[in-house]
């Protein structure tokens, strides 16, 4: 048999059971009948990706009929059959390390079986780098093994050629536990990505399983950012493994890509010395491992596959939209002339997709419902189309009025929505903030297989490879995939712009933007702000000593800076209207004396005037000269200056140097009384001047309460952005009260006891 006369319908093949499940396909044995080869055929159900994603499949397919390499995995050939599509890949008896692992390794294999896994698979990796191509999902899953020992790398699902793209990508593509953290970041990446992940392939073949891997995908994305690199524990593992090995490790997995080492260079690294002919696992793997086909296959869980679509899929009228395809040389011409559709009225819910009962039948009924995409070989049409042909085609459409069946298909062409139909989830899909992202492991929208978080690329970057690490090798027997190799076998599918950059992968990760959606919620529903709880909670001096003005209806709040204690600042919030306020400026100087504060430089204060609706607050925000004089006298003289409405900063310090003049009257008087047996009359003037003066503040104190607490109600009908400010205010609002609550308490208490002192002086004179 030769590469050219494979053929490329679903009859060819005798399918056998399953033999491992991925997690968008089911891998299959398969004897192609006209040779008695045996074969693996991997299905896949088109009705699973976007349309997009198809690309991805059409990549990766292509890519594996270039590879020429004994370590890369090639295809044979594909074919769409219904809405599936086949790939005819080689046979390798003994799986994928993953499967191998599982059965019969659970605890990682010993050192040399490793090293010899891992210098075949670098090998792969080293050929597929120098023709332009990062793997991007590069595991023990994909590390296939012959009976011979020799190890491929499989699944280029993900893979993307540079050549392409150019040599930095930022698609957010693979698997998290083995994605390197710069393609999670979506900073851009390279060749570097593919060493990252056979760093934590070593790790995953030594322990049985990859760092994180009990993790759901939000948490590894998590840890894998926010940790140090995952490493080696030489005293945690079953077998012994050198440190040469770990040192492997950790040249892989370093977070800065530019740290980590080219495939090439990797290749010389001293742990690949120990590694042995493939033969080796023979004795040390295989012989230790059932044949794949005895092997138990668990079923990956996936998304559903539904045989209800009335989509008729139609590979084989050639395109006029694009060139036909050109068949690489190197490439094997199997073909997708999937004549055959899948009558989809054959496929009921007990029915073998893979064994249709009924021979397909030729799409005829459904002509205007065919759609075309191009498979390597394979074509399939009906691409997205520019708005004005669609449009076009809608209104032939119309015309025709022949009423197209119902579109049940995610590759449904649907004349309405040509332009987005299968993509628009895709470009709904916004570039995570992975600050965000990491901070919930359960992110609405999360798939549990492939993954995806695209961006568009608005600028291309250049179409270079890493130049300094790779070079093109035209000549070269191994220059199968290069660009012009790719580009020449159909693979270029013209592409709605929408999805010209997206890419496919593991795990479908849609998200929605999260600033979007809180700054919706914000506008259409304004955190309520909480009430003001009036709480004898202590309050730090502070609060109460800071100069502050509070015009309490309008909420607004001015704190100045000078206190000396750290409080930390309160918002300030303009209301709207605005009230005239301006703020307090007070001397550093300021000096602290029992619960008040004292001004030592009453020059540098600034008087401010605050106006508010309420009127409560005409707040003279400064110091009194009379407030700071030590004579008791003097400062009694002054003190009937103090309106109540006065300012709290005015209050404060006047209600200080009244508890102030209060001790030393007493005092004075008490020393009078005993020494001349007389009071004289002047203070009790003065007493009941402070006596009003407390009065007075306890009503305003009482006032500021219940305006503060207007204040605050008002503010919940203020915008969301003012909302959010709020709430700090609020908070700060609420020690404010708790202070004031404070002060009153403390003023009633000291104007009982001024009454009481009053009393007793009257009694004396009496
Ligand atoms: N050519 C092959 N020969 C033998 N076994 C194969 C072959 N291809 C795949 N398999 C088996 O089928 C399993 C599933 O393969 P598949 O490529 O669908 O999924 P995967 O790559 O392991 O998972 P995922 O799709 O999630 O990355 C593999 O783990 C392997 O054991």
């Amino acid at each position: 048999m030769t590469d050219t006369n494979w053929a490329n319908r679903l009859d060819d093949f005798e399918l056998k059971s399953p033999i491992g499940y991925g997690s968008s396909a089911v891998v299959y044995g398969a004897i192609y009948k006209l040779t008695r080869k045996l074969v693996a055929i991997k299905m896949i159900d088109l009705d699973m990706f976007e349309r997009n994603q198809i690309d991805e499949l059409r990549r990766e397919t292509a890519l594996m009929a270039l590879s020429k390499h004994p370590n890369v995995l090639r295809v044979y050939g594909s074919f769409v059959n219904g809405s599936k599509l086949y790939i005819v890949t080689p046979y390798l008896s003994a799986g994928s390390c993953l499967d191998i692992l599982k059965t019969g390794f659970q605890h990682g294999f010993e050192e040399i079986t490793i090293a010899t896994i891992l210098r075949q698979a670098l090998e792969g990796l080293v050929y597929l780098h120098k023709n332009g191509h990062i793997h991007r999902d590069v595991k023990a899953g994909n590390l296939l093994m012959d009976d011979h020992g020799g190890v491929l790398l499989a699944d280029f699902g993900v893979s993307s050629s540079l050549a392409e793209k150019g040599d930095v990508r930022k698609t957010f593509v693979g698997t998290p536990c083995w994605m390197a953290p710069e393609v999670m970041e979506q900073a851009g990446y390279d060749f570097k990505a593919d060493i990252w992940s056979f760093g934590i392939t070593a790790l995953e073949l030594a322990k049985g399983h990859a760092p994180f891997a009990k993790f759901p995908p939000m948490k590894v994305l998590m840890l894998t950012l926010s940790n140090d690199p995952p490493t080696l524990d030489r005293e945690s593992t079953v077998h012994k493994y050198s440190k040469g090995f770990k040192d492997m490790i950790d040249c892989c997995l370093q977070k800065d890509p530019q740290k980590r080492p080219t495939a090439e260079k990797l290749l010389h690294h001293p742990f690949f010395k120990q590694a042995k002919r493939k033969e080796y696992l023979i004795k040390s793997i295989l012989a230790n491992v059932p044949p794949l086909e005895q092997r138990p296959h668990k079923k990956v869980p996936q998304k559903a596959i539904t045989f209800e679509s009335t989509e008729q899929w139609d590979f084989d009228t050639p395109t006029t939209e694009e060139p036909p395809p050109i068949v690489p040389p190197t490439s094997v011409p199997v073909t997708g002339t999937a004549s055959t559709t899948m009558n989809n009225t054959n496929n009921s819910s007990n029915h073998n997709p893979m064994f249709p009962a009924t021979p397909a039948t030729p799409a005829t009924a459904a002509t205007n419902n065919k759609k075309h995409i191009s498979f390597g070989d394979v074509v399939i049409r009906d691409p997205p189309k520019p708005d004005v042909e669609q449009q076009q085609q809608q209104q032939q459409s119309q015309q025709s009025q022949q009423p197209l069946p119902p579109k049940k298909s995610r590759f449904s062409i649907n004349p309405e929505n040509t332009n987005n139909s299968t993509t628009s989830s895709a470009s709904d899909i916004v570039p995570l903030p992975l600050s965000r992202l990491c901070s919930q492991d359960s992110i609405q929208g999360e798939r549990k297989s492939r993954f995806e978080v695209q961006q568009q690329h608005t600028t291309p970057p250049p179409s270079q490879p890493n130049k300094e690490q790779h070079h093109h090798p035209s000549s070269s027997s191994e220059s199968a995939l290069s660009r012009e190799n790719s580009n020449s076998s159909g693979l270029s599918l013209p592409r709605n712009s929408s999805t010209s950059s997206t890419k496919s992968s593991r795990f479908s990760v849609e998200i929605e933007n999260p600033a979007g959606r809180e700054g919706q919620s914000q506008q259409q529903q304004p955190p309520p702000l909480p009430l003001l709880p009036i709480n004898d909670h202590p309050v730090s001096t502070s609060a109460t000593t800071a100069a502050i003005a509070i015009s309490a209806s309008s909420a607004s709040l001015v704190s100045s800076s000078s206190t000396t204690t750290s409080t930390p600042q309160p918002p300030t919030i303009t209301p709207s209207p605005p009230v005239t306020t301006t703020a307090v400026t007070l001397p550093l100087e300021c000096r602290k004396k029992g619960r008040f504060e004292l001004i030592g430089d009453t020059t540098s204060a600034t008087t401010t005037t605050t106006s508010t609706k309420s009127n409560l607050a005409t707040a003279v925000v400064g110091t009194h000269p009379h407030d700071h004089m030590d004579s008791p006298l003097s400062s009694l003289s002054g003190s009937p200056n103090t309106s109540p409405y006065t300012s709290l900063t005015r209050d404060h310090q006047s209600a200080a140097h009244t508890a102030r003049l209060l001790t030393t009257t007493a005092s004075t008087i008490a020393n009078n009384s005993q020494e001349n047996g007389n009071v004289p009359p002047i203070v009790y003037t003065q007493l009941e001047a402070l006596l009003k003066q407390t009065e007075a503040q306890r009503s305003l104190l009482n006032d500021m309460m219940v305006n503060v607490r207007r204040g605050s109600a008002e503010t919940t009908t203020t915008t969301a952005a003012t909302a959010v400010s709020n709430n700090d205010t609020v908070e700060h609002l609420q020690q404010l009260l708790t202070a004031s609550l404070r002060e009153r308490d403390r003023l009633s208490r000291e104007n009982d006891s001024l009454k009481r002192e009053l009393n007793n002086l009257r009694r004396q004179q009496q």
